[in-house]
């Protein structure tokens, strides 16, 4: 059967690198709908970190290969609700570590005119040996493994 009035959710995030905690929270942002986008960042509004190593398109290719995941798109340069605008999302799931305030942009989105909620996902707990979870740790393990001598 059919669902004619789909709940939709959006997801967001720079996404460089993919690892399981990146799985994990796509995961939960799917169960708060039936539809999940996926917005990825542009490099130019990684402004809190190091800028991604790979570039826009591809870290939104392969976002958008994952099953849980109906469509990734490319980020906004300038105006970050506008894909929010243009998808007019039911749910907007932040990631547990994400700076943004849920406050902020639950009031932008009423400036706007956008009903919708953010609900803020979990952390992935993780006991397994070797947990990393973090491109940021990924790529600090590289520089020490693969360094120059
Ligand atoms: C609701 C929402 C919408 C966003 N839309 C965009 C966007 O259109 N373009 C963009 O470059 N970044 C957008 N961002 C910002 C990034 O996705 C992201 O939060 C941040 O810049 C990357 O850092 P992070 O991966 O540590 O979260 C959005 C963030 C939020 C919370
Ligand atoms: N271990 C994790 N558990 C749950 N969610 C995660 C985890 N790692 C990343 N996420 C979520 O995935 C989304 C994208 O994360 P992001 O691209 O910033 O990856 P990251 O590994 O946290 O990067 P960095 O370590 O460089 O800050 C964010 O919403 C973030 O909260």
């Amino acid at each position: 059967m059919t669902n004619d009035n789909p709940r939709t959710v959006i997801a967001q995030g720079t996404f460089d690198l993919l690892h399981p905690g990146h799985v994990h929270y796509l995961e939960e942002a799917a169960t708060m709908g039936d539809e999940l986008y996926v917005i990825v960042a542009r490099k130019s509004n990684v402004d809190h970190k190091e800028a991604p190593i790979c570039s826009a398109s591809q870290r939104r290719d392969v976002v958008d290969a994952l099953e849980v995941v109906d469509e990734a798109i490319l980020g906004h340069e300038e105006d970050i609700f506008a894909p929010i605008e243009r998808i007019d999302p039911d749910v907007i799931a932040l990631g547990h570590d994400q700076h943004h305030d849920g406050g902020a942009i639950e009031d932008e989105l009423a400036r706007r005119g956008i009903d919708c909620v953010v609900e803020r996902a979990s952390g992935c707990e993780s006991a397994r040996e070797d947990e990393l979870l973090s491109t940021r740790l990924i790529i600090d393990q590289i520089l020490e493994r693969r360094g120059q001598p």
